[in-house]
């Protein structure tokens, strides 16, 4: 037995850009969110370029990667302007993610198996870019074993229907997510990928996933936007922050 290795914490800014479009204006501003949440012990800051731009704009992400001194996660669809786009910018990483302009958000995770074809050269590109790759997908063991025979470096669990069946109040529903969660997280760190999560985390599902010695990257946005009205975003990212390391410190690595 040994020490789990650290968790990172990427903050998702994308939803103070839903803010500051909807009076087409400046403010609020997510760059600044950005510089708070790195002074707060963000490790990372995380912004989602859709292709309809209803939050995050493509001036954001530049001005994102030339002023933030943590590592940007550019999350994205695998279109060939997206990929384009990405490629301009030279984030430290891009995360493939699945796309639909109806969605409210982030509804699945992205169908591995059945695109490889198209993700194969678009993750070698990022890799040739010095840019690392991570995949956004349910805990599915078949969209795993793809995710790891098509070398991506890393994969982003989609928590999305656990967090939901919690905060729903199906327990049963919520177990056996969770269970997949936790079956997936093994899976893909023993077949060699980095593991990341991330999808309507809150203070109590962010403790819980942090006991998953084999996650190291945790990628949180609404739920901690939404608290910073009411606290202040340093606040919400301490707390955070304190919620992972009570769940990392039961954590405990093979
Ligand atoms: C891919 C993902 O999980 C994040 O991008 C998050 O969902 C925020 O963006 P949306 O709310 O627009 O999906
Ligand atoms: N990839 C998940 C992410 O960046 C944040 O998701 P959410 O906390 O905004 O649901």
């Amino acid at each position: 037995m040994s020490k789990a290795p650290p968790l990172r914490l990427g903050v998702n800014i994308d939803h103070i850009a839903t803010l500051r479009n909807a009076r087409g204006g400046r403010h609020p501003d997510p760059l600044r969110a950005a510089f708070a949440a790195i002074e707060a012990g963000a490790d990372g800051i995380t912004a989602h370029l859709r292709e309809d731009r209803r939050h995050i704009r493509d001036a954001d992400m530049q001005r994102l990667k030339a002023e933030i001194s943590k590592p940007l996660n550019f999350e994205m669809a695998a279109t060939d302007d997206m990929v384009r786009i990405a490629l301009g910018v030279k984030p430290h990483a891009v995360c493939l993610v699945p796309e639909r302009r109806e969605e409210l958000t982030t509804e699945g995770g992205l169908d591995v198996v059945g695109q490889h074809n198209a993700l194969a050269p678009v993750i070698a590109r990022f890799t040739d870019a010095g840019i690392r790759t991570s995949l956004f997908i349910a805990a599915d063991p078949a969209q795993i074993e793809m995710a790891a025979r098509l070398k991506s470096p890393a994969i982003e669990i989609h928590t999305g229907a656990w967090c939901d069946a919690v905060n729903d109040g199906d327990m049963a529903k919520a177990d056996a997510e969770w269970q997949r969660v936790v079956a997936g997280a093994a899976l893909a760190r023993s077949a060699g990928l980095e593991v990341h999560a991330g999808h309507g985390l809150d203070y109590a599902t962010a403790e819980t996933i942090a006991a998953l010695p084999e996650i190291v990257e945790l990628n949180i946005g609404f739920y901690m936007i939404g608290e910073a009205l009411f606290v202040g975003l340093g606040e919400t990212i301490r707390t955070m922050r304190a919620a992972m390391e009570r769940g990392r410190a039961r954590a405990v690595a093979a």
